[in-house]
């Protein structure tokens, strides 16, 4: 029926309003989608929303529509690719406004949700999702990553020819107000179990509708297919170490926690040599629970000594990626030497295709300020994480550098967030918006080390 654009406080999405055949109107909120999306694009984040007026609209306690509704265009900001389908006439699972407030008001005398619904004459669920498998399927959503944690609107949407690629949890905290409903969800509802922890939740490729941890990681989803991190943590003045190499430490304990968090949200974490040397980093996720990521080495000179932690712990595997044709000595079984063409530089992109081959596809880069820095120029890092704290190191080994340009115009200003952590501040740039990089930038990668 329309057409048009809705700025939000999320991002300004495109909304389609559709009219069904009894004439309710429905609408779709939808970002970075189109008819022609290749088939190597990850199939879009669907929520399938119903309507609610007291919690989307009045911030009601009894339920958790309003915050899976907020989560939902979260996500859909910061992926740049989704929708929501926004399914008018599902209000009180499709029993209507005031028959939803009179099963209020038998369940304000202790019967729960599905019996109250029983008790009006109504059936515990009356909803149907023709409509919303037609507007996907208008919008050119055939393949859907549903936000949900209910199977039944799974199966309902899977019958209606949207593919299901894979359901993925909005989990909204239990608070004393609706503790008991979204109990009566899963024991009398069938939907998905919530009994676990935001960190454990997020490990398990699950999204908490809010909570600090999932405003923070609850984009980084396994579904999304390749990604790069890039983390340093550096002085004010942007050094990582003093002159003589001291780094013992810039950033404080809750940067360290951060710092493990991708870790463990990772497949590889990639180090050079150099860092290696000065700091003997054992790469592990330690700080918080979570599997250690593969620990990737790149060493195109051969110069890590063979004590080195990540050589000689088995905590996780290493993979040793050297440079030149020197022998090297005996390893532990957890390392994989891999020879590396050449003495010249690793190419940033050539390494993440090297670690993709071998099925490491989530990747943090972790330092040294060089090793970051290369990757950022080479245009091969989707996210990086700088934390700067609040000390002047006046000299020393610096931290990020990029390439600089005569006009401030032209300089890398990517898509910003910001986050506090003990004195550090933390500063989250975006930069898979390309189109925020400078040609130039792409040009001079220096020696990997
Ligand atoms: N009849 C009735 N409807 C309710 C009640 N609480 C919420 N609703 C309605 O339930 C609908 C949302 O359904 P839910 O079961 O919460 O969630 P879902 O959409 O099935 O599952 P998710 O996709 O995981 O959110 C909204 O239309 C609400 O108006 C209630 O106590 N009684
Ligand atoms: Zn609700």
């Amino acid at each position: 029926m329309a057409d048009t654009r809705l700025p939000t406080d999320h991002a300004t999405f495109r909304m389609t309003a559709y009219r069904d055949d009894t004439g309710m109107d429905h609408v779709v909120l939808s970002l970075g989608v189109s008819d022609d999306d290749g088939p190597d694009l990850p199939p879009p984040l669907v929520r399938v929303h119903s309507e609610c007026l007291t919690g989307d609209a009045l911030g009601s306690r009894r339920c958790d529509c309003g915050e899976q509704l907020q989560q939902a265009l979260h996500l859909l900001a910061r992926t740049g690719r989704g929708a929501v389908v926004y399914a008018r006439g599902h209000e009180g699972r499709a029993i209507g406004l005031a028959e939803k407030l009179r099963a209020y008001a038998l369940q304000d005398r202790g019967v729960d949700t599905v019996d109250a619904n029983l008790a009006l004459g109504h059936p515990a669920d009356a909803r149907t999702y023709d409509h919303c498998a037609a507007m996907l399927l208008d919008l050119g959503m055939r393949r859907v990553r549903l936000l949900s944690s209910n199977p039944a609107k799974e199966l309902a949407l899977s019958a209606l020819g949207i593919e299901v690629v894979e359901r993925v949890p909005l989990v909204v905290p239990d608070r004393e107000e609706n503790a008991f409903y979204l109990a009566t969800k899963r024991t009398r509802m069938g939907h998905d179990e919530a009994d676990q922890g935001e960190w454990e939740q997020l490990l398990a490729g699950r999204i908490p509708a809010s909570g600090e941890l999932a405003h923070r990681y609850g984009d980084l989803n396994r579904a999304d297919g390749p990604l790069v991190l890039a983390q340093l943590g550096q002085s004010l003045d942007g050094f990582i170490a003093s002159r003589t190499g001291d780094a013992a430490f810039v950033t404080g304990e809750q940067d360290r926690e951060h710092l493990h968090r991708l870790r463990a949200l990772v497949d590889a974490v990639v180090v050079g040599a150099a860092t290696v040397v000065c700091d003997d980093p054992r790469l592990t996720v330690r700080a918080v629970s979570g599997a250690h990521p593969v620990r990737v080495v790149l060493d195109p000179r051969g110069v890590t000594p063979a004590d080195a932690a990540v050589l000689t712990d088995g905590a996780a595997p290493t993979l040793w990626v050297r440079g030149g044709d020197t022998p090297v000595g005996p390893v532990g079984g957890h390392v994989e030497v891999v020879r590396w063409p050449g003495e010249g530089p690793m190419e940033p992109r050539a390494v993440l295709d090297l670690l993709a081959s071998r099925g490491l596809h989530r990747v943090l880069v972790e330092g040294g300020g060089r090793l970051v820095s290369a990757f950022v120029r080479a245009g091969a890092v989707d996210r990086l994480y700088l934390t700067t704290a609040p000390v002047l190191i006046g000299d020393g080994v610096p931290g990020l550098r990029v390439a600089g340009e005569d006009l401030l115009s032209d300089a890398l200003r990517p898509p910003a967030r910001r986050y506090q952590l003990g004195d550090d501040m933390v500063t989250e740039l975006d930069l898979r918006r390309r189109d925020a990089v400078p040609s130039t930038l792409a040009a001079d990668v220096p020696d990997a080390s």
